[in-house]
């Protein structure tokens, strides 16, 4: 049974503590390179010296020394330690650094004297966003199946152990080299318990991720919250590229309305009561439009995605039931996560850092042709007596004088920042719009032109994106029927929130959903 290794009875957690916790320094390992880049901190790979183990270094981020050890590497520990699942990240132990640290080159770094608290995982070969972003990544609907079933179990097994992770995402999803998928970053992860649902912050999950009911305001919330992200994920492996891009939380709002239709008391029973429902309510009908825009999926996976994608929590499917859903143990099946192909390793960071890399030679190779201009390679060269048209100038440049397109801004475009806030997200440009249809003059998907709630409880959203100023035409650009994105179509392929999508190169590609 695909749920069967995730059960675990309720507050049975392994609280064994290693001999090692704490007590061992950071120069037993040797760092070799930094993986990734958090809002809490550095991540490098390294290397045990005593065993050669490669593993993970988070370094904890203590940058405002008066608030004491970040409460989100607190609750991180706590709860890492408390969950032990093939599907889990594993947390092998803290150590630290007493006195200055070592910069890059090995010197003792001026800024860093105050010593560090570093957490050990287990090291993981990619996390999903990087590794659909290699070049030439096509998922097969085995491999879907193999990873969605891997998510949903690490996740069910987190949610009977009363822990939400709140933040599901496709940088928080860990696979190694043999096609294991962990559940990684409980930064923003808490307890929860079922009898006594007490007030939560509604300011967690990555905006493209996050539920309804959190951006309307609710503090009540559990399990569900999880199952939305997944919902998104899911549909981002199907489509190809993410399916709620929003900028900022009412755009967020309007492309989740636009697709899953608007909230009532009919298929929402209590929404009215939630705190900024009536700040948000769209002022105009709004179907639900999951089943057309998406009928070219299989139909069991569309059946599971409605259900993960249920505007309404209480009806939202549950990771144990999505377990048992028809979508994995109908044909074809998922696949053994060994068979899945290797590659090298493919970090969100080490990517997006390569695209920059890539577009800072391209502007170096642009400023240089302007500081030497050459005759345009394309273009029959311009006859000059005895001038011959300067071919390659520098290794930089290719044969055809030009360089590889770069799709767009770096994935998942967003600074890093705090994972809630505007800040972080993307900046700019996700409008399109469904590519068959116009919701002529919609002029933001119709939210009430009311008074936002004030700042303090309320959503501190700010005023772009919403009425009067709410992106025109959507944004969530659906290729219905066509899961190919022709260049240049709504989607336009770069200037959007993110060039690339999470599943794989570009968005031009095409992905292996389709039977
Ligand atoms: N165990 C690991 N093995 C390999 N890479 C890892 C590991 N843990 C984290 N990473 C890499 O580092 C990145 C950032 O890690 P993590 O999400 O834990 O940090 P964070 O500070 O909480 O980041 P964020 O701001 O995205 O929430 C991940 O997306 C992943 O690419």
């Amino acid at each position: 049974m695909a749920a069967a290794g995730a059960l675990a009875a309720p507050g049975q957690l392994n609280l064994t503590e290693s001999p090692y916790w704490g007590s061992r320094s950071v120069d037993c390992f040797e760092k070799l390179e930094q993986i990734g880049e958090g809002t809490y901190g550095q991540v490098y790979m390294a290397r045990e010296i005593k065993t050669g183990e490669i593993v993970a270094l988070k370094k904890i981020r203590m940058d405002n020394e008066r608030e004491g050890f970040p409460i989100t590497a607190i609750r991180e520990i706590k709860i890492l330690k408390k969950l032990h699942h093939e599907n889990v990240i594993k947390l092998k132990e803290i150590v630290t650094s007493q006195g200055p640290e070592k910069d890059d080159l090995g010197k003792p770094d001026d800024n860093k004297y105050k010593g560090g608290i570093y957490m050990v995982f287990e090291y993981m070969d990619h996390d999903l966003t990087g590794l659909a972003d290699r070049p030439g990544i096509r998922f097969t609907v085995p491999q879907i199946k193999c990873y969605m079933r891997q998510l949903l179990t690490g996740l069910h097994y987190c949610h009977i152990n009363q822990v939400l992770h709140r933040d599901i995402k496709g940088s928080n999803l860990l696979i190694d080299n043999e096609g294991n998928l962990k559940l990684a970053d409980f930064g923003l992860a808490r307890s929860f318990s079922n009898e006594h649902q007490s007030n939560l912050t509604n300011r967690v999950i990555t905006l493209w991720y996050r539920p309804p009911e959190l951006l309307l305001g609710s503090t009540k919330y559990g399990p569900a919250v999880d199952m939305w992200s997944v919902g998104c994920i899911f549909a981002e492996l199907l489509h190809g590229k993410p399916i709620f891009p929003g900028k900022d939380e009412p755009e967020q709002l309007n492309k989740i309305f636009e697709l899953c239709g608007a909230p009532d008391e009919v298929n929402w029973p209590g929404v009215s009561k939630i705190p900024w429902y009536n700040n948000f309510k769209p002022t105009r009908p709004m179907k639900r439009r999951l089943r057309e825009v998406f009928r070219h999926f299989d139909r069991h996976a569309l059946e599971l995605l409605e259900r993960m994608l249920a505007l309404d929590p209480a009806q939202r499917i549950s990771a144990k039931d999505a377990l048992d859903a028809e979508y994995f143990w109908t044909d074809p099946p998922p696949c053994d996560p060994k068979s899945l192909p290797k590659y090298e390793s493919s970090h969100e960071f080490q990517t997006k850092k390569k695209r920059q890399q890539q577009r800072q030679h391209e502007e170096n190779a642009k400023r240089q042709k302007l500081q030497h201009p050459q005759p345009h390679s394309r273009l029959p060269p311009i006859q000059q007596s005895g001038a011959r048209p300067q071919m390659r100038t520098g290794p930089n440049q290719s044969m055809h004088g030009s360089q590889p397109p770069v799709t767009g801004p770096g994935h998942y475009g967003r600074p890093r920042g705090p994972p809630v806030g505007p800040g972080r997200y993307p900046s700019s440009g996700t409008s399109g719009g469904y590519n068959h249809q116009s919701h002529g003059g919609q002029g933001g998907g119709g939210y009430g032109s009311g008074p936002y709630p004030p700042q303090g409880r309320a959503p501190p959203y700010p005023s772009s994106g919403m009425p009067g100023g709410a992106p025109r035409g959507g944004g969530s650009g659906y290729g219905v029927g066509a899961p190919n994105y022709p260049p240049g179509g709504p989607y336009g392929g770069s200037g959007a929130g993110r060039g690339s999508n999470m599943m794989g190169g570009n968005r031009n590609q095409q992905y292996g959903w389709q039977q």
